[in-house]
């Protein structure tokens, strides 16, 4: 158990029904702050991407630190304000958003719907004019951008279903003017996810440079430009690298961009802010002995954590009730799925039934992608802060009792 920060608090962890998530709000804290400080000293500004985790305490502590979202539906719009955060801190992207998604968005006056193409120009253009709002509006370009990372999630390459293809983009300025009731505020990338090669950023700024002086030549002053997410975090060493260098990340887009004065810089981080906070912890099921192979059978799977069974994810697994690690076990799921696999030959601890089990970096993408396939139950979320253990209804009330 190498890796696992909360030991002291295995008794009052195993008295917990498993499977369970479990978020260090130190280490949140402490990643939202570097993130913040380095981003503040270039004045760039960090929209969180809400998709990546909406528990609500993991956002009171990003809205405290006078972040932004950057929300892929109506339903995360309406849970951004809900929780606080400033209209004009909220930007909307997503390829097929709907009339009523749209409409959300303009009464809430946000600060930019991030439009993925012509047709979408077209019905914001009549919805606003429709409600009488001007809509802000940033356009998603693709800037044909290998991101090197899984094929699953990349997003910046031509003919992807994301983003305006550059060839189309003659086409986009001669129409640009038609749109009475639209206010071109920006330009927005954003070239995939999990992405460890910062040379991708810096393909990325240099592009982006390019294609803003583009427009700026066509009389399209904008007053921001926005990067994005995708930066990526180490899964296979979560306890040595559990904060993301973002210093070296923006550095990059400091170095590389080039843009007109007085234009805002934005970006829109997901995992990088909040996948080393979260550990999902399951039980030990049973120790199957196959032919050639031994099977840990855990009471967590694929319904809690899919981005294995999805993207042939890695996730650093442990057997944290025992400490030697000695032995190689093919980790699974219960689910009726083949693909309801953590791992195939991992080493662990010799392993026994009702071990717990933790499976690292899975703040992002993790409970929030879970679902109630086979009619599971879904796992409940705990929090731990300065050593102490709390559900979030408690974790909430001492936060704010702090306040007072
Ligand atoms: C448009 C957009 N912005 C931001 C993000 C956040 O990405 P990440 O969690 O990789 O930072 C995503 C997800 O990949 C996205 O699609
Ligand atoms: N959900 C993905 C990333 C996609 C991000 C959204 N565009 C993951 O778990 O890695």
């Amino acid at each position: 158990m190498k890796n696992f920060p909360h030991i002291s608090l295995f008794e009052e962890l195993n008295a917990i029904e498993t499977p369970f998530y479990l978020y260090d709000m130190n280490l949140l804290n402490r990643t939202l702050n570097k993130a913040k400080e380095a981003a503040d000293k270039r004045g760039y500004f960090i929209h969180y991407a809400l998709k990546a985790n909406n528990n609500n305490p993991l956002l009171i502590a990003i809205r405290e630190r006078g972040f932004g979202v950057d929300c892929v539906s109506g339903n995360e719009v309406s849970k951004a304000l809900e929780m606080g955060f400033s209209p004009d801190t909220i930007d909307f992207a997503g390829i097929g958003k709907t009339d009523e998604e749209i409409e959300t968005a303009l009464n809430a006056e946000i600060f930019s719907l991030n439009v993925e193409s012509i047709e979408e120009l077209e019905v914001i253009d009549e919805i606003a004019g429709k409600i009488g709002k001007i809509a802000n509006v940033s356009l998603r370009i693709n800037p044909n951008i290998d991101a090197h990372t899984h094929k699953n999630i990349t997003t910046g390459l031509s003919e992807n279903k994301f983003g305006l293809d550059l060839t189309m983009l003659p086409k986009l300025v001669d129409r640009l003017h038609a749109f009475k009731n639209v206010e071109l505020k920006g330009l927005h990338f954003h070239v995939g996810s999990q992405i460890l090669d910062l040379n991708v950023f810096k393909e990325l700024a240099q592009k982006a440079s390019q294609l803003n002086h583009y427009f700026y030549n066509q009389g399209f002053k904008f007053k921001h430009i926005n990067m994005g997410g995708g930066l990526g975090v180490s899964y296979k060493n979560p306890s040595n690298e559990s904060i993301v260098d973002f210093e070296a990340f923006f550095k990059v887009f400091e170095e590389n961009l080039s843009l007109p004065q007085g234009m805002k810089v934005h970006f829109e981080l997901g995992r990088a802010l909040v996948a080393q906070s979260g550990i999902l912890i399951t039980k030990v099921v049973f120790v199957k002995k196959g032919l050639t192979k031994k099977f840990l059978i855990l009471d967590g799977g694929m319904t809690d954590l899919i981005r294995p069974a999805l993207y042939q994810a890695f996730h650093l697994t442990e057997n944290i009730s025992r400490e030697e690690v000695s032995e190689t076990y093919d980790v699974v799921g219960p689910i009726c799925e083949s693909t309801d696999c953590f791992g195939e030959n991992l080493v662990l601890s010799t392993s026994y039934r009702g071990d717990l089990v933790a499976i690292y970096t899975t703040g992002a993408y993790g409970q929030v992608m879970s679902s109630k396939y086979n009619m599971r139950d879904k796992a409940k979320a705990y929090y731990v802060a300065n050593g102490i253990l709390y559900t979030e209804k408690d974790y909430v009330h001492a936060i704010n009792a702090e306040k007072e």
